[in-house]
């Protein structure tokens, strides 16, 4: 053989050689079983209903397509992702749907210092209106374990409780829930749940709250904000914050006394709060509404799949809109100076 026709046989040797590790990284790269897989992958109802036939269909009043079954409120966001209203669903066909995939709903509640006088009023009322028919985890964060009160639960449902740290300012607890909530979830402490809910403990559930806030992602409408112009939303308004959001962005202001999601996006939610929460600390600023802030900028981009209106966050110190035909879950007076003293 030339050394010609050598020199080209081993070229075309290196090459096909080069070709093949090519194609086996990139094949490494699709078949790797990382976390971040869960955000292809079909959502949770789907896999089960694919793994288990469709299910039954029962009896239910026939819906029409030109009649809308209310007029007075927006029933659907300009994205497509549906605004939920007494009167828009109908439980019984939700449940029989929903309830033979035998979800478990995670939901963490923080009772940090004095906030675990609110655990008991909580729980109860969750009992009697929360998931009913579902299997619920609560996951307590709390730095007075023995302050958990023992509350009733049907079969199926339980309390975990988790240690955390008491941080002296009130603002610092509501807004490390974020990181928290995070970590527990990456090291796997909260984890099998379908879908879980972020939650405030300062309210009480007082009616119907189920399958129909099932969603990837859902928020609630603030029920101080739901009628007003967005560039009066309380949004963090200076640039220098990673929660700015300018005057002619965003469509409606979110509570953050509720979120919730399959766990792929509460993960990536409470990762970007997080994240964002800390470029602030560094630049030694802290946005308007501490993590409310940087909820409502996420959602500016990150659209939820389903939103809540009011009847799902009441104020039970203002009078109820009259769009608001049920009062589901209602914040709970409280003093917030002496809540708040560390005394
Ligand atoms: C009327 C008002 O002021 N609303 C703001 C306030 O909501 P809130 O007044 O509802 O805040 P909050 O006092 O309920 O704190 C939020 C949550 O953090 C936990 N917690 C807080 C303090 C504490 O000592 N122990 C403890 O466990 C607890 O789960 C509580 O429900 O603050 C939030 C966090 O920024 C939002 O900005 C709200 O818009
Ligand atoms: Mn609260």
């Amino acid at each position: 053989m030339g050394r010609l026709a050598f020199a080209a046989r081993l070229l075309s040797i290196i090459m096909a050689a080069i070709i093949l590790l090519l194609l086996s990284l990139s094949y490494l790269r699709n078949t790797e079983p990382a976390l971040n897989t869960e955000h292809n992958r079909p959502p949770a109802l789907v896999r089960k209903i694919q793994r288990n036939g469709p299910q039954t269909p029962i009896e239910v009043e026939q819906p029409f397509a030109l009649k809308a079954p209310r007029t007075d409120v927006m029933l659907v966001t300009p994205w497509l992702a549906p605004i939920i209203w007494e009167g828009s669903f109908d439980q019984k066909l939700l449940d029989a749907t929903y309830k033979p995939l035998n979800f478990t709903i995670g939901m963490t509640l923080f009772a940090v210092a004095k906030y675990t006088r609110f655990l008991k009023p909580f729980l109860e009322s969750a009992e009697k209106h929360f998931m009913q028919g579902y299997r619920v985890n609560y996951y307590i964060f709390t730095d007075i374990p023995e302050q958990v009160p023992r509350v009733e639960l049907k079969p199926g449902r339980s309390v975990v409780v988790f240690n955390t740290v008491k941080y002296s300012r009130w603002q610092e607890i509501s807004l490390r829930r974020m990181e928290i909530i995070n970590k527990h979830i990456m090291n796997k402490s909260i984890r099998e749940v379908d879908y879980l809910y972020c939650l405030d403990v300062d309210l009480i559930f007082t009616n119907h709250y189920g399958a129909e806030t099932f969603a990837p992602l859902v928020a609630v409408l603030h029920p101080g904000y739901f009628n007003i112009l967005r560039n009066k939303f309380p949004y963090e308004r200076r640039p220098e914050s990673q929660a700015y959001v300018p005057k002619d962005h965003g469509h409606f202001y979110y509570i953050a006394a509720m979120f919730g999601g399959t766990l792929n996006n509460i993960v990536d939610v409470t990762a970007a709060c997080h994240q964002a929460l800390q470029v602030d600390k560094v630049n030694g600023i802290e946005a308007a509404w501490q993590e409310e802030s940087h909820l409502n900028k996420y959602l500016v981009t990150n659209m939820p799949h389903k939103i809540l209106s009011m009847e799902y966050l009441c104020n039970s110190e203002a009078p109820t809109p009259a769009s608001v035909k049920v009062c589901r879950f209602s914040t709970v007076k409280k003093n917030h100076a002496e809540i708040r003293a560390q005394k």
